[in-house]
C-alpha cells in the first residue's frame, strides 16, 4: 500500500515531540508539514494500517545464555534455553485457560517491566531488539504472540494498542 507520500519521502516518530515527521533519506531533510503533493486522506489511511508505534506487554524468561542471565528473580540464571521454552509453553497454556497476562508477567517475567505487568509503554521502530520488534508490530491489538527469542531470551508478546 502506498503512503501517500511523494518519492522518497518517509515518515517516522519523533519521541521527544510525540508526533510523526517527515523525513527524506536523501537530502536528509526533515520536517513536521506534510511534504508537497503528500496526498493526506491515503497518508491517514496508511498509519492507520501501519503504526508508527505499538504499545505492548512482555513476559519474559531468561537462560543461562541471555545477554544478562540475571534479573529481580536470581542473580545468576542457570536455565538452559530449552527448559525456558518449555516454561514459557506452560505460560502460554494458563493465558489460553483465561488468567490474565499482566498477571502471570507479575509473577514470572525476568524484564525489570515486570512491575507493571509486562508494560514495556509504546515504541517506534529501531527502540526494540529486530526480532522482538517484527513480531511485535505483526500482532493484532490483544493478540498474543507465539514464542519470541531474543538475546534476552525468550517472549511472549502481548500487543495492547
Ligand atoms: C526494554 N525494556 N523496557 C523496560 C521497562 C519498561 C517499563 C518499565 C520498566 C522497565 C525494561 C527493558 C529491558 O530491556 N529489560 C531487560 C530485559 C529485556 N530485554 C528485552 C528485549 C526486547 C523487549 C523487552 C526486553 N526486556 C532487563 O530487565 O534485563
Amino acid at each position: 500500500m502506498s503512503s501517500g507520500l511523494p518519492e522518497p519521502w518517509t515518515v517516522r516518530f519523533s519521541k521527544s515531540k510525540r508526533r510523526e515527521y517527515f523525513f527524506h533519506p536523501e537530502t536528509k531533510q526533515s520536517q513536521w508539514e506534510e511534504p508537497e503533493g503528500t496526498d493526506h486522506q491515503q497518508l491517514k489511511q496508511y498509519l492507520a494500517e501501519h503504526p508508527l508505534r505499538v504499545r505492548c506487554l512482555h513476559l519474559l524468561i531468561k537462560h543461562r545464555d541471555s545477554r544478562r542471565p540475571a534479573s529481580h528473580r536470581s542473580e545468576h540464571i542457570t536455565l538452559s534455553k530449552e527448559e525456558a521454552l518449555q516454561e514459557l509453553a506452560a505460560y502460554q497454556q494458563r493465558l489460553e485457560q483465561g488468567e490474565r497476562f499482566e498477571d502471570l508477567a507479575r509473577e514470572r517475567s525476568d524484564c525489570s517491566s515486570f512491575k507493571r505487568g509486562g508494560d514495556l509503554g509504546h515504541f517506534a521502530h529501531g527502540e526494540m531488539q529486530p526480532a522482538f520488534e517484527s513480531v511485535a508490530f505483526a500482532l493484532p491489538v490483544g493478540a498474543v504472540s507465539a514464542p519470541v527469542e531474543t538475546d534476552s531470551g525468550v517472549h511472549l508478546i502481548k500487543r495492547v494498542a
